[in-house]
């Protein structure tokens, strides 16, 4: 991997997990820093991973090849305001992890034509089991594709994205989609909790069932999906009872619906950011 100068702007959950993977994954520690406005979370990131940390992202910016953009959307405009207007930006790579802001409004709030890579992460990467799909256009090097591609590949899987609208479903899809699985098992623990299990045993069971049906899905990568349910499902079984609740109660109508509502507000905050 090249060993660029890689600078984080907003060091909160997501820079976290990305910069946790990169460490795990060899990249070298002194080649990392973080900026953020307030000092809790750089002390933590600086006791945890050895990189270096400011409150300042001009500093943050003087030190970088490479610059991950890790606020929030909302601040995205103002952030990139001061960064233009304190430094030079020539020479740059600038890496957007923010859903909903595309390339071409990017590049109007840093000011210029610099080259922007668009990724979409997910919180996982901080295990190295993270997904990210990546998007970029015609004008960025081969080299700066790959230096962003091993980057992410250092904290799990990628997906190029062929069109910049297709980052979207990335993020209904895997960007978004921990948290739709931690609500089902929180779901899940609350009705073990009801069935007279205490909160540590609930989520016992269900987390290592999750685990247990995570690894059999990637171990098994040949198996369709439904194979592998109907391996746990014996007829006119206990299986069959929760399942067919689930179908029949829509569940993948609902699936469809929250995947859709996380693409519609992706879409309208790129209007209105
Ligand atoms: N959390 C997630 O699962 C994912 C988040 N993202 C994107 O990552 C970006 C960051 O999200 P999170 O890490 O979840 O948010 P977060 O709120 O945990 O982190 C944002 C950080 O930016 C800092 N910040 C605010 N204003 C700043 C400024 N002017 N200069 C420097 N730092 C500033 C905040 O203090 C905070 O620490 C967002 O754009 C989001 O769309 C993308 C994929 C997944
Ligand atoms: O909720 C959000 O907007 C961000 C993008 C994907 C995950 N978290």
């Amino acid at each position: 991997m090249q060993q660029r100068k890689l600078a984080f702007i907003g060091a909160g959950n997501m820079s976290r997990s990305i910069i946790s993977g990169l460490i795990h994954s060899g990249y070298d520690s002194a080649h990392i820093l973080a900026s953020n406005p307030t000092a809790p979370r750089l002390e933590k990131l600086e006791e945890e991973f050895g990189i270096q940390t400011t409150v300042s992202n001009d500093d943050a910016c003087a030190f970088a090849d490479a610059i991950v953009l890790s606020v929030k959307p909302q601040v995205m405009g103002d952030m990139c305001k001061a960064l233009r207007e304190n430094n030079d930006l020539e020479g740059k790579l600038f890496i957007s992890i923010a859903a909903g802001l595309p390339v071409s409004r990017l590049k109007e709030m840093l000011g210029g034509d610099y080259p922007v890579v668009r990724v979409m992460p997910n919180t996982p990467s901080l295990l190295g089991k993270g997904m990210s799909g990546l998007y970029a256009d015609e004008s960025i090097s081969d080299e700066d594709r790959q230096y962003v591609e091993d980057m992410m590949n250092g904290v799990g899987e990628t997906v190029w994205a062929e069109k910049e609208d297709d980052i979207n479903g990335v993020i209904a899809a895997a960007g978004s989609s921990p948290a739709y699985f931690f609500l089902f098992l929180q779901a899940m623990q609350e009705e073990a909790m009801n069935m007279g299990f205490d909160k540590e045993a609930a989520r016992l069971m269900v987390q290592q069932a999750m685990l247990g049906a995570a690894e059999m899905v990637c171990n098994n990568p040949d198996l369709e999906l439904s194979e592998l349910r109907a391996q746990v499902t014996s007829k006119g079984g206990t299986t069959a009872a929760a399942v067919n609740t689930l179908i029949d109660e829509g569940l993948s109508d609902i699936v469809a619906k929250a995947m859709r509502a996380a693409v519609d507000r992706a879409e309208e905050m790129a209007k209105q950011l």
